[in-house]
């Protein structure tokens, strides 16, 4: 099989659409050394500070919006998707990109697009149900779609005959040996290595009323013995929190080494985005998923397999409070054999070779 020359990979937003990217651009860094890869973004997500950081070549394209409901009629008026498209295309043709990758977010129509009229192939890469706005505009141009999880295959029509590849997650949180990585990540955080730790995040964006919650049961968790690390996420309001309490309990505004909060947790009270619950099942990470309420419950069905399977559990967004952490989650972080199989059973759910399966994938549409 012959080498890849050059890729271009489209996908913004938020950090659900990016770190996938991101892993399986180093999958593909790791298989073709030499290999050129051009990811295309727009001007304003996360992409403009998780893409170059990481070291990859990052282009902006003009921006627009699309409707959260699909609307064919886009794809034949506006002046501005034609003007994305065009731009899209140059960087295509100038990079002499063989395939085009998409991940979703407005960004990736008009890469699909340009694709399109040039006769490369086109590969989808979709975690949620119902798949995203611009992924489902994709899908008019390509049948080449791969898919995160299983219920995704049973649960939309349109996904019924994609491939299931898994989730590209980054491989420092995939290959981590999380015992032992866990005293340095304990020592980071300034957390005791002799008490449990409860792990909150609420995404890529953090969530209001996880952060509410957890901070109001702030004074519980800490005479209950439990360290809480939270992530508020960087555009989140700050919270109050007590400052004379017995044990840690720390806040950060955003992780960049994401695998360093995974390895100091027992626990975790997360929201239930794909690439969240894709990560704490690939790890065996015990997960209390508070699904965000307003996004066609996506996330609720990310998250209800893994529950289901004995690997967590599901808490409406509504009864996020204050009682519901000490009523439910102080006993439940105190108590190491339930966790232990928790974690048993949501690793039973995972898996960590999304990266090479979506590679698999690619290299079969290119051949
Ligand atoms: C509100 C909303 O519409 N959310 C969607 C968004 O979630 P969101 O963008 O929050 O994405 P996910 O929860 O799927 O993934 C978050 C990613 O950010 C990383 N991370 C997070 C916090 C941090 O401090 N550091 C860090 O690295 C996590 O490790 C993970 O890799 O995209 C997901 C994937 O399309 C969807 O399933 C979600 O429904």
């Amino acid at each position: 099989m012959a080498p890849l020359r050059s890729i271009v990979l489209a996908g913004g937003g938020t950090g659900g659409h990016i770190y996938p990217l991101l892993a399986f651009a180093d999958a593909l860094r790791r298989r073709f050394p030499d290999i050129r890869i051009t990811t295309l973004g727009s001007p304003k997500g996360m992409e403009n500070q998780l893409i170059p950081a990481a070291g990859y070549d990052l282009r902006s394209i003009p921006a627009f919006q699309l409707p959260r409901s699909l609307n064919l009629d886009l794809l034949r008026t506006p002046d501005r998707m034609y003007k994305s498209a065009a731009a899209a295309g140059e960087i295509i043709d100038e990079v002499q990109a063989e395939v085009v990758v998409g991940f979703g977010g407005y960004v990736s129509v008009p890469a699909y697009l340009a694709a399109w009229r040039r006769e490369l192939p086109i590969v989808i890469h979709e975690v949620n149900v119902p798949p995203g706005v611009a992924n489902r505009m994709g899908m008019k141009f390509t049948k080449r779609l791969a898919v995160g999880f299983p219920h995704q295959l049973e649960q939309s029509e349109v996904l019924r005959n994609a491939r299931l590849v898994g989730v590209p997650l980054r491989t420092a949180i995939t290959r981590m040996d999380r015992p032992a990585l866990r005293p340095q990540a304990l020592y980071h955080f300034g957390l005791r290595p002799d008490l449990p730790v409860l792990f909150v995040s609420g995404g890529s964006s953090g969530a209001r009323t996880i952060n509410l919650a957890v901070a109001g049961a702030a004074k519980r968790l800490a005479h209950a013995g439990i360290q809480v690390l939270h992530v508020q996420g960087a555009r989140n309001d700050p919270f109050e929190v007590p400052n004379d309490l017995p044990v840690p309990y720390v806040v950060v505004p955003y992780l960049s080494d994401m695998q360093l909060g995974y390895a100091a947790a027992d626990l975790m009270l997360c929201r239930g985005g794909a690439i969240t619950v894709a990560e704490t099942t690939a790890l065996g990470m015990p997960a209390i998923y508070v699904p965000y309420p307003f996004s066609n419950q996506e996330q609720k069905r990310n998250a209800l397999p893994v529950v289901e399977s004995g690997g967590g559990m599901l808490v409406d967004n509504s009864e996020m409070t204050p009682e519901w952490i000490e009523t439910n989650i102080i006993p439940l972080a105190r108590d190491r054999q339930r966790l232990a199989a928790m974690g048993t059973a949501a690793a039973g759910y995972g898996r960590r070779d999304g990266d090479e399966q979506l590679l698999r994938f690619v290299l079969e549409a290119v051949n």
